[in-house]
């Protein structure tokens, strides 16, 4: 077993499969979370990305395999709100209650201070507004609140699905700064969902990339980025590839004339190259990997094609088929144990 999940830090995913009707929404998942780092759950709209989420929480039972929290499943656990908080929709706040009631009658109910709840309102930024009707929030005040009630128990795991949805740029900067914080500061094992990969891209160091309920890809930024490359122009190409490969330095041509891809990521070293066989540089910079791209390439590869976007065999003839992230249409609305709730206290 992996350490993080039997010291009872991480989080593990094994064989997990949730089937609705005959639709196979999460299928045969398997991966591990660390603690102290931000993992990125990544995938298109209707990955499963949700489902996944909601079986970790105990929301809804798995169809096959297990999903565990610090080694156990989430029904196990004795004081759940201390183990793991949740962020999954921005809603389920009473409408005319503030938010900082919100939180104080889930802290009564757990045993937490309501000098707790201020503390967690400053940190989330909004000590004042949440003493108004969450009902009159915006959706940025709703996904901080959701965070502070996640935050209640001080969990070591935290699950957030897409919590950078209807935040300003000012509140995607400060949810970015936080989460870093919470995991690489105190230690806590961050799992954050979104469909985007550029927009976690700055904040997580560890994917999850999942397609059509599969896994695709699980690794570290760093893995995913690929090995480091410098892109130099210069006056004489091939006189500078051959100066770089006798100092141990790979490169091939690029498309644009003078250009070489050089394969290190120290440019003061292929600068220095140039300098010693008298080349003037005219362009140095580190190459990226477009990682919008190779999400798509992953993500929309035939095998993986978008199955909410093709149209099911259901869809009566001459209907469109069901938007992206659309529910199927032969699956009646969700009731009872798979009906969507908010997260935490409806965890009970
Ligand atoms: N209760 C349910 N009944 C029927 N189908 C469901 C139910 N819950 C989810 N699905 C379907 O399962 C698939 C995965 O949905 P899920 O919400 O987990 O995806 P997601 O990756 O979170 O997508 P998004 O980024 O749009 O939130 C979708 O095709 C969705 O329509």
């Amino acid at each position: 077993m992996n350490s993080a999940a039997a010291d009872g830090t991480g989080v593990s995913v094994r064989g997990l499969t949730k089937t609705f009707g005959s639709f196979r929404a999460v299928d045969d998942l398997t991966f591990e979370v660390r603690p102290g780092r931000v993992t990125g759950f990544l995938g298109p709209n209707g990955a499963g990305k949700t489902t996944t989420l909601r079986m970790l929480l105990g929301l809804i039972r798995p169809t096959a395999g297990e999903a565990l929290i610090g080694g156990h499943h989430y029904a196990d656990l004795q004081h759940p709100l201390q183990v793991v908080g949740a962020a999954l929709e921005a809603t389920g706040f009473h409408p005319g209650r503030s938010g900082r009631d919100h939180l104080r009658v889930l802290a009564a109910t757990h045993a937490i201070p309501d000098a707790r709840v201020d503390e967690l309102l400053e940190l989330v930024g909004i000590p004042a507004a949440a003493r108004k009707r969450a009902g009159d929030y915006s959706m940025g005040m709703r996904q901080r609140l959701g965070l502070a009630a996640a935050l209640l128990g001080d969990p070591q795991v935290l699950l957030l699905d897409e919590p950078a949805n209807g935040l300003d740029p000012e509140g995607i900067r400060w949810m970015r700064g936080f989460m870093r914080h919470l995991a690489r500061e105190q230690g806590k094992t961050v799992l954050v969902s979104s469909h985007l990969l550029g927009e976690v891209e700055q904040t997580v160091e560890d994917v999850v990339i999942i397609a059509n309920g599969h896994l695709v890809r699980e690794g570290t930024m760093d893995e995913l980025h690929g090995d480091p490359a410098v892109l130099v122009r210069t006056t004489d190409a091939p006189t500078l590839a051959a100066a770089l490969a006798r100092a141990g330095i790979a490169s091939a041509p690029e498309d644009q004339p003078g250009s070489l891809r050089v394969l290190t990521g120290d440019l003061a070293r292929v600068g220095d190259v140039a300098l010693a066989v008298g080349l003037p540089v005219h362009e140095l910079r580190p190459l990226r990997t477009d990682l919008e791209r190779l999400f798509l390439e992953l993500t929309e590869s035939p095998e993986h094609r978008n199955r909410n976007l093709e149209v099911t065999s259901t869809t009566p003839a001459g209907a469109a088929p069901a938007p992206t992230g659309a529910r199927h249409t032969d699956i009646p609305p969700p009731t009872g144990a798979d009906a969507p709730v908010p997260a935490q206290e409806e965890n009970r």
